[in-house]
This record gives structure tokens, C-alpha cells and sequence, in this order.
């Protein structure tokens, strides 16, 4: 009896201490994940993460969550190549259209808001993009509101080119521009400067929101090295560096960077945004033809929008090299590029 009572025991002891070392090598293997995540990921291991969110996809915790970040602003300056872009990364889900919750629709709830979201695991993070939500100082007073520690981004371009892009935006047709944008320019300074006064808004934003919450980004960068892009957003919002160099290559017809198609990470792209299924590239509503400049509307721009340029940059506490415009506009490739 004794002796039974015993062997009992023991097997007890043997599975109880099996369980233990179980659950120890688990939470090394999550201990060690958690190293590597912290490390800059090569491609190979960029595979494994995805292969660790396809499979939390059908997790049980997976479930639509609210924004723990949105890009706010500013609108024609690339934030839907950086939403696309950084919609990939497997720490990051986001709705594909912009909500505008925080400006037009507020009325319609925080559940409405909600039920628009991808459904996500409690580690990834909800983005959302409106590039409205910047404009006004009701919208960054709801934002702040519904969660006072998210995290905003701010991508702006050259006034000049921003302003050019809005225009191609408004009257383009079938690719075609049918009016003149020096007779618009010149007919509407007043909306120049308010379209091009970054610092007014930025001004607004840092009232209500500590500093550190904001990231400030400049297109050109996105549309020239976009990896680094792609990495000062991993920084800021904490997540662990997968983004590399063969994920995005120079498309010389769109004139932009576009998504590699000849990786093996491609058809997994294709899944998660919109983008063209043959190029890798955004569709063709970015990336349009813009409007030439005459001599004299391009003298005028410049002095009305240098100043504004200026405050904008002593605000942020860095300078974007935007001075250079006339060289861009000359410059042979991109006038190839946009034809
Ligand atoms: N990689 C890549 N692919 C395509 N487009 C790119 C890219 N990087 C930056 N851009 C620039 O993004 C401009 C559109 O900006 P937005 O997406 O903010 O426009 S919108 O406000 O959402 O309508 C768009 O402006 P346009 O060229 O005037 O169409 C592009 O210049």
C-alpha cells in the first residue's frame, strides 16, 4: 500500500516537473523572440514574423481594435504610400480607407469607429489615416480626447509640390489638366498661404500634444530612400525593425519606389494593400502628372512660401532640403517620369 502510495507520488513529482520545464522552455523560446525582434530582422526572420501572423490570425484574442496611432496630415504628401507601406509590417494592421471619425463623423460613435478597424492581436498596433485630422483644432482636441498618449505622424512635402499635386488633383481629367495653375495661383494667394503655412498647424498640434507623440516626416525622403522612412516610423512607434532594402525598388515608369514583385514576400503584400498586382506600385490616382510652372509664378511662390517654410522647420527642430525645387522641376528624370 505503502509502496503504491509511493510510486504515485513520484509520477506525480516526474509530470508536475515536466510541465515546469515545459512552461520554462516556453517562455525562454518567447524571451528569445523578444531579443531577436529587438534586433534589426533580416529578411529571412521578416518571413518568420509573417509566418507568426498568419498563424495569430486565427487566434482567439484577435479582435477590431481602436488606433494606437494615426496619420494625421498632411494631405497630397504621401501618406498613402507610407500607410501602404508600412501596412505590411507584421506588427501593424490598418483600414484601407481614410474614416475621417475625428472630423466628419464623430457623431456616428467610438463603436462605429471600431467596427471600421482590421481585426488585430493585443501586439499590433491599429493605425488609421486621415490627412484632414491636422487641419483643425477640433479634430486634435477629440484625438486627444479619445486617447491623450496615441501617437500621431505628420508627413509634409514642398508647399510648392504639395500645391501642384492638390492642383493636379482637383483638375486633372482622363490624366489631363484642363486649366492653368498660374491663373489659379495668381488668383488665389490667399489659399496658397493657407495651404502652405505648415507651421500654423504644427503650432496647434505640439498646444495639445506633448512632442514625443509626434513624428515628423518629409515626403521627399519617402520617395527617395523610402527604407528610412520606413524605419524612423518603426522607431517611433516601438516595433521591432523587419523593413529591408529588397522589399521596395525604383519603378522608372511610375517614378516612384514601388514593392519588389520578385520577392517571395509579394503575393503576402498583395493580400494586406492595395497596390498594382503587376508593377508593386500605388494606383495610378498617385503619382499624377502635375502642372507646369511659369518662370514668374515659381519667383512668386518661392518668396511667399519661404518664410512659411522656415517657421515650419524652427518649429520642428529640423530642415528638409526643399530649397532646391528648381533643380527637382529641371531635372530630366522626373520630367520623364511624370509624362
Ligand atoms: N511610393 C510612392 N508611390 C506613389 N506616390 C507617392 C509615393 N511616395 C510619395 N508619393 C506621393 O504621394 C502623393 C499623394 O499624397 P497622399 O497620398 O497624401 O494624397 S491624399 O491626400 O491621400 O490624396 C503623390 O502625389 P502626386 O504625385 O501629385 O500624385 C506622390 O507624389
Amino acid at each position: 500500500m505503502l509502496k503504491s502510495n509511493i510510486t504515485k507520488l513520484c509520477a506525480i513529482v516526474i509530470i508536475m516537473s515536466q510541465i515546469g520545464l515545459l512552461a520554462l522552455h516556453r517562455s525562454l523560446k518567447n524571451c528569445t523572440s523578444d531579443i531577436m525582434t529587438a534586433q534589426n530582422l533580416s529578411l529571412m526572420e521578416y518571413r518568420v514574423t509573417e509566418h507568426v501572423r498568419e498563424r495569430s490570425e486565427s487566434l482567439p484574442t484577435k479582435k477590431q481594435r481602436l488606433p494606437k496611432a494615426l496619420i494625421i496630415g498632411f494631405s497630397k504628401c504621401g501618406t498613402s504610400a507610407l500607410r501602404t507601406f508600412l501596412t505590411i509590417h507584421p506588427y501593424i494592421v490598418s483600414p484601407q480607407a481614410e474614416l475621417f471619425y475625428f472630423s466628419r463623423y464623430f457623431s456616428r460613435g467610438l463603436e462605429w469607429y471600431r467596427r471600421q478597424m482590421p481585426p488585430s492581436t493585443p501586439r499590433q498596433i491599429t493605425i488609421e489615416k486621415t490627412p484632414g485630422y491636422i487641419k483643425t483644432k477640433e479634430s486634435l482636441q477629440r484625438i486627444y480626447h479619445f486617447d491623450p498618449q496615441i501617437k500621431l505622424i505628420v508627413i509634409a512635402r514642398d508647399p510648392i509640390t504639395r500645391l501642384q499635386s492638390q492642383y493636379a488633383h482637383v483638375y486633372s481629367e482622363n490624366g489631363t489638366i484642363n486649366s492653368s495653375f498660374d491663373k489659379w495661383c495668381k488668383a488665389n494667394g490667399k489659399r496658397v498661404r493657407f495651404f502652405s503655412h505648415y507651421a500654423i498647424y504644427i503650432r496647434r498640434l505640439y498646444n495639445i500634444f506633448p512632442r514625443d507623440q509626434v513624428l515628423v516626416l518629409n515626403e521627399d525622403t519617402l520617395e527617395k530612400d523610402p527604407l528610412s522612412v520606413m524605419r524612423d516610423a518603426e522607431a517611433f512607434l516601438e516595433i521591432p525593425p523587419v523593413f529591408t532594402p529588397d522589399m521596395f525598388v525604383y519603378d522608372k515608369r511610375k517614378g516612384f519606389f514601388c514593392f519588389n514583385t520578385s520577392t517571395d514576400l509579394f503575393p503576402r503584400v498583395l493580400k494586406l494593400v492595395q497596390v498594382n498586382h503587376l508593377t508593386g506600385c500605388l494606383n495610378s490616382d498617385k503619382g499624377r502628372k502635375h502642372p507646369q510652372i511659369n518662370e514668374n509664378i515659381l519667383e512668386y511662390l518661392k518668396e511667399v512660401i519661404k518664410p512659411l517654410n522656415e517657421e515650419f522647420f524652427a518649429l520642428i527642430g529640423k530642415r528638409f532640403h526643399w530649397d532646391n525645387f528648381e533643380d527637382e522641376y529641371k531635372d530630366k528624370e522626373r520630367g520623364e517620369k511624370k509624362r
